[in-house]
């Protein structure tokens, strides 16, 4: 099957001021997602990944590379042919806290991507029930406001809003991030279902592995604006053929004090081998 999104030798420095371009960040970044696929995306902290995440949504602009989507070369799009995009790709964000507007209903903030993209006010309220459903909140949460749910009941208005339009694309920016360890879980688990039952693909970026390995079928490590490895998450996860991607392991927290031991040991080998 034919690649639904594809990267090719990405590159991408943000315009800083006083110089006519910043420090390259994206140097030379290509893959592809298969449609139904979740490739997890890793790696540390200003390595680069949200700003790929962005490059793919057009929120970002490349120097140079491709960037092709069912065949077609989206690197620098129109506004116009953004917006129409928009209805195949969409994203879910870390923070449920900041990422629904406070002052509107959920009703209203399900139905807007529905009536950005032409449909009548009263159809897309009709639509409303079935999202909240897919996601596993009540019909009554319709009326409600944002401060009224939790973290994860959040994230699911979120996820409820990114699959309205039946996207075949989503941005994941680290979704579960800001929840806590079992939200998290059912959380992860309600974007596998999706995925299982609408086909969706997932970009789906985390600086943690356990995540990784519970939501992807290929993961690719990102180091210092470079993918230094990409495979099935099993392969490099259990024989990672790059140092960054041993420590990213060695570093992941586990409470098993046998497997602390092992790792502290397994750094310091890797430390002096270095
Ligand atoms: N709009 C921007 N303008 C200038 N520099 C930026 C901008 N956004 C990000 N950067 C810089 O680009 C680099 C990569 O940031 P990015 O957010 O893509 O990394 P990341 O891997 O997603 O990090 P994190 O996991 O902390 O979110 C960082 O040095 C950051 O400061």
């Amino acid at each position: 099957m034919s690649d639904l999104l594809t990267i090719e030798d990405l590159h991408l420095r943000y315009p800083a001021r006083g110089l006519r371009h910043g420090p390259e960040i994206l140097k030379g970044v290509s893959l592809s997602i298969a449609p139904g696929e979740t490739l997890g995306l890793v790696g540390e902290s200003g390595s680069g990944k949200t700003t790929l995440g962005r490059a793919v949504l057009g929120l970002a602009s490349p120097t140079s590379g491709n960037i092709t989507y069912k065949g077609e070369n989206i690197t620098h799009a129109s506004k116009k042919r953004r917006r129409a995009l928009a209805r195949e790709m969409q994203v879910v964000f870390q923070d449920p806290y900041t990422s629904l507007n406070p002052a509107l209903q959920i009703s209203d903030i399900l139905a807007e991507p529905l009536v950005a993209q032409g449909m009548k006010a009263a159809e897309a309220r009709q639509r409303v029930g079935g999202l909240l459903d897919r996601v596993g909140l009540p019909a009554n949460a319709a009326e409600r406001y944002p401060r009224e749910f939790s973290g994860g009941q959040r994230q699911r208005v979120a996820i409820a809003r990114a699959v309205a339009l039946q996207p075949r694309l989503i941005v994941c920016d680290e979704p579960v991030s800001a929840l806590d360890l079992s939200t998290q879980a059912v959380v992860l688990d309600l974007l596998i279902d999706l995925q299982r039952s609408a086909g969706v693909s997932y970009l789906f970026i985390t600086h943690d592995l356990s995540v990784v390995r519970h939501v992807s079928h290929r993961v690719a490590v990102m180091y210092r604006g470079e993918l230094v490895e990409t495979g099935p998450v099993a392969d490099v996860t259990n024989t990672p053929s790059h140092d960054y991607t041993r420590k990213l392991l060695l570093a992941a927290p586990t409470a098993d004090p046998d497997r602390q031991r092992e790792r502290r040991q397994a750094r310091r080998a890797l430390q002096t081998a270095q």
